[in-house]
């Protein structure tokens, strides 16, 4: 029964002292938990306290109130070498690591289990090999840290969280430095580990798009530091999402989950009608040309777009005239003229 949370804060204020002025509070009021088996994405705008609520949570730094519970003991009474039992935390800072090897560095993990000196025993030595493996980064276990670009060295520092085999992971940013297939499957690895070992598995991130689909449960923190928890559809349906990511020619599309440039409302409206994946990619066209895409069908300007024999083809009408185009590139230039002058 996953009936218990393996992290928990209440009433927690996060943020920093500054000598003798007033605390700087970046969050007030947190009450959070984290369930076994759970994949938590923390979202919010570039200085909102991401970092801050990570650090508060691993221990990196004292809460300036409130209590934070792991494992049903409150972090401040845990010995460094208990939470390193409990916790593991992947952070993007680089780690000054150039002589280790990449097999050396997942062993660190195994530290809490062994000492600074202890010898590996066979366990150790199995969830070393299946660290490295789930995280692919087996190829390359004999090379030096140094000699790694920063995504491999981003996911040998996962490895090592791993190794670690803590019921709970916080990571800050772990795909910040991965190409995009590599994010995806970071992503993915992640959320199958938190089903497949039932660990709770907090990681920070901007990817916005990732997150809403891989993620159980978002946190989404406010720029006033408020923060905001639950299911992502949830948060997308009530407008939470665009909420705390609100920025002035920036607008969140709730049937795409995407953010698009905001575009002038005066802009020349257009119906558009046809196969839906056709229509996903002629809308984007459109709208960034500050075209409004409608799907009101009284509307002068209509386009329809449909499979050809060979290529899509896209039928343009007016009223006036009915014109036939075979790519995106030819309609737009000949949309130009239909634009509203501003
Ligand atoms: N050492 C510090 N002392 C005082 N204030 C700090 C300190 N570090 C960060 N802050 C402030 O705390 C706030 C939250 O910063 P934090 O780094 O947690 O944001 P973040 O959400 O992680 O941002 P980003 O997305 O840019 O990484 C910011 O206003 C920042 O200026």
């Amino acid at each position: 029964m996953n009936d218990t949370p393996l992290l928990s804060a209440r009433n927690l204020t996060i943020g920093y002292k500054t000598g003798k002025r007033e605390p700087r509070i970046v969050s007030e009021a947190l009450n959070l938990d984290l369930w076994p088996g759970q994949l938590v994405c923390l979202l919010g705008p570039n200085g909102a306290g991401k970092s801050t609520l990570m650090r508060t949570l691993s221990g990196l730094q004292p809460a300036l109130s409130g209590e934070i519970i792991i494992d049903n003991e409150s972090l401040v009474n845990l010995k460094p070498v208990d939470l390193a039992q409990k916790l593991s935390l992947v952070l993007t800072e680089r780690i000054e690591a150039g002589n280790l090897t990449v097999r050396e560095l997942v062993a660190l993990g195994r530290t809490p289990y062994t000492g600074w000196l202890g010898t590996l025993s066979e366990i150790d030595k199995k969830k070393i090999d299946w660290s490295m493996d789930a995280t692919d980064t087996k190829r390359y276990g004999e090379r030096r840290m140094n000699e790694l670009s920063d995504g491999e060295r981003q996911k040998v520092m996962l490895a090592r969280a791993l190794a670690q085999d803590t019921k709970l992971i916080l990571l800050d940013e772990p795909t910040a430095h991965l190409d995009l297939p590599n994010r995806v499957e970071m992503m993915r690895l992640l959320h199958n580990l938190a089903r497949q070992t039932n660990k709770a598995i907090l990681l920070s991130t901007h990817e916005l798009d990732l997150a809403l689909q891989a993620a159980d449960k978002l946190w989404l923190m406010h720029p006033d530091g408020k923060l905001v928890s639950g299911v992502p559809e949830d948060l997308v349906l009530n407008g939470s999402f665009e909420a705390a990511f609100i920025k002035n020619g920036f607008h969140f599309d709730r049937n795409t989950g995407t953010f698009t440039i905001h575009k002038e409302a005066s802009s020349t409206p257009i119906y558009l009608r046809g196969k839906s994946n056709l229509v996903f990619w002629t809308k984007r066209a459109l709208q960034r040309e500050d075209f409004v895409v409608s799907d009101d069908p009284d509307l002068l300007h209509k386009i329809e777009v449909m499979e050809g024999e060979e290529n899509p083809v896209w039928i343009f009408s007016d009223g006036l005239i009915t014109k036939k185009y075979l790519n995106i590139s030819e309609l737009l230039a000949d949309l130009q003229h239909i634009k509203k002058i501003k």
